[in-house]
């Protein structure tokens, strides 16, 4: 993985202003007036937004806020009405999602039916990108293309491994249980060895006991210097793994802070307000109670 874990360190945040749009000391991913609308409705209307290199971002906002949207819309899933993006340095802005991979920013998808059918590692070999059917090849390719094929498969199998999916290569997905699902779309992702990682709740469906072992898996790819960004509703997983948060409302970056200054922020209440927001009261009340 490309980027440099010392120089890219969570702690590099700690002196920056908890403020939407701020600056970074090291942005990998650079957003500028990104809009995206349907029909009337803006559901995305990003003014700034820098996601720094090699931390884990969470990318929090009520129902409707337009994480998915803006997820969809930098991985080339859908496209802006306007904006700038660029990616490392480059731009990036409008790039369908095989270029966007390319570049090395991957995003997680729920496992399809049709992937459910096939084995574990054919849904890691064909998460691979470049690959073309033997058929299609002129004979005089076909042994580079069984030495991609082997490579590929090395790759596939030193995930399992580091997923602890490894006596499960041979199963259908589909009859993996909702963690083990989790994993192999982490998996999936992992095979173009990213740079950038976009995870649409990754937590979703995953029983509490594989939480923790996701979660640790998905730190250490941080540690190891990738770069993970991730949409989220469960408080706790936001809390226990991210190094910064970006909080999104009615399509616009209303607050970002560190996880711990990210409850005490009025602009956050706001969002929440008339969800969330009635629990930090309701704790407030009980304190007082005892
Ligand atoms: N393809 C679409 N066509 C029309 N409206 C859409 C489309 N996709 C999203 N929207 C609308 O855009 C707004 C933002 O949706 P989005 O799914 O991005 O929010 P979100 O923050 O990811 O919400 P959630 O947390 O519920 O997934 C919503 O009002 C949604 O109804």
């Amino acid at each position: 993985m490309a980027a440099d874990p010392v120089g890219s360190h969570p702690d590099r945040l700690s002196a920056i202003d908890p403020e939407p749009g701020v600056r970074k000391p090291d942005p990998l991913l650079d957003l500028d007036q990104v809009t995206r609308t349907f029909g009337g409705l803006a559901a995305v209307r990003v003014e700034h937004l820098e996601v720094q290199r090699g931390v884990i971002t969470a990318l929090i906002g009520p129902n409707g806020a337009g994480k998915t949207t803006l997820f969809n819309v930098v991985s080339g899933f859908d496209r802006a009405d306007g904006g700038r993006w660029s990616f490392d340095g480059r731009p990036l802005t409008g790039a369908p999602a095989h270029r966007v991979a390319r570049r090395g920013m991957v995003r997680t998808f729920q496992l399809s039916r049709a992937l459910a059918r096939l084995t574990v590692l054919e849904n890691l070999l064909l998460a691979a990108p470049g690959q073309r059917g033997e058929r299609a090849l002129p004979a005089l390719l076909r042994p580079l293309w069984r030495g991609q094929e082997r490579e590929l498969e090395r790759r596939a199998d030193e995930l399992l491994d580091r997923f602890r999916l490894g006596h499960l290569r041979d199963d259908h997905a589909g009859t993996l249980s909702g963690g083990q699902r989790k994993l192999l779309e982490l998996a999936r992702a992992l095979m173009t060895r990213p740079v950038m990682l976009l995870l649409d709740e990754p937590m979703a469906g995953v029983n509490p006991a594989l939480t923790q072992s996701l979660l640790a898996h998905i730190k250490r790819l941080r540690d190891e210097g990738l770069t993970v960004c991730f949409v989220e509703h469960d408080m706790d997983v936001v809390m226990g793994i991210s190094d910064w948060v970006a909080v999104m409302a009615d399509g616009r970056l209303v607050a970002e802070g560190p996880p711990h200054t990210i409850g005490r922020n009025a602009a956050v209440v706001d969002a929440y307000l008339g969800k969330r927001h009635d629990e930090p009261e309701a704790a407030e009340e009980k304190d007082e109670e005892e």
